[in-house]
């Protein structure tokens, strides 16, 4: 992957004092007869330039911790520190902002508008966030990711992982505290899979982005710097530096014990 040239407003030298941490975060669900704890007093720090994993079975707590962290669920206790503010304490319109401006997310099925070029696409967060659109960083971005020979294009004439390094983009282009991404190779062959793996590995290497991969696939995390797995809503354990094997090993494990 190039790397961009930077010199657009707040790149990471001023996120780097920050890290992304969750403390104390639980969640449940239900009431006073029937309340389920989907997350019990989870931590985690997600250091600058990092990569972590998360894994666990179904219904271990995965996409709870993930709409905790983009303020889609309200935790019961806990805070999560993105760019020095508690997300947990801001209001509809500050969670809006924060998912605008300070968390880029990648998703499995890559959610861009078909009505708009992969240009408009990628810079449709700065619209949004009512920010100056700057072409050239939109440009190299797309230059970055792989996609700027297509940046007139509409994504539907573009390939699954050409759409996925296009969301890629777009969810770098506020320069964001942390990307977070889920399930992004789900829909993917292997070939376009190790392309958007080398692209996640890139994003923190290159660009000194924090990055938190979601996943199911042993093969992808095994791209992550560290391997956290959920069991029931706790921490169960991680990996660092491992390869698929033993992390496939490891899932398999906690999936027999739980
Ligand atoms: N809105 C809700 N109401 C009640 N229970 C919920 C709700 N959302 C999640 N849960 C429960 O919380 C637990 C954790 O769910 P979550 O979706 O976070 O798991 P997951 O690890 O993402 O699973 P999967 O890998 O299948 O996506 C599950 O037992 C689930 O049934």
């Amino acid at each position: 992957m190039k790397k961009h040239k930077g010199g657009h407003p707040g790149n990471h030298a001023e996120h780097a004092e920050h890290a992304v941490t969750i403390s104390g975060l639980s969640k449940s669900f239900g009431t006073d007869a029937t309340r389920f704890w989907a997350l019990a007093n989870i931590d985690l720090t997600v250091a600058p330039r990092t990569f972590t994993a998360i894994m666990g079975p179904s219904g271990s707590g995965k996409t709870t911790l993930l709409n905790c962290l983009l303020g889609l669920d309200k935790p019961d206790t806990g805070a999560i520190r993105i760019g020095g503010t508690d997300i947990t304490a801001l209001d509809e319109a500050g969670l809006a902002e924060m998912r605008r401006s300070h968390v880029g997310v990648v998703f499995q099925s890559y959610n861009l508008i078909p009505s708009l070029s992969v240009a408009d696409n990628i810079s449709l967060p700065l619209r949004l966030a009512g920010r100056p659109i700057d072409m050239r960083r939109v440009r190299e971005l797309a230059d970055t990711v792989g996609v700027g020979a297509t940046l007139d294009r509409r994504p539907a004439q573009l390939s699954g992982g050409q759409q996925q390094r296009v969301a890629f983009a777009r969810a770098l282009v506020t320069d964001p505290e942390l990307i977070v991404a889920d399930e992004p190779t789900g829909a993917l062959d292997t070939a376009s899979s190790d392309v958007v793996l080398g692209l996640l590995r890139s994003i923190v290497s290159d660009l000194g982005q924090r990055v938190l991969l979601v996943t199911h696939d042993p093969r992808a995390a095994a791209v992550a710097d560290r391997v956290l797995f959920l069991r029931d809503g706790r921490w169960h354990g991680e990996l660092r530096g491992a390869a698929e094997g033993r992390i496939a090993a490891a899932l398999a494990d906690l999936g027999r014990r739980s």
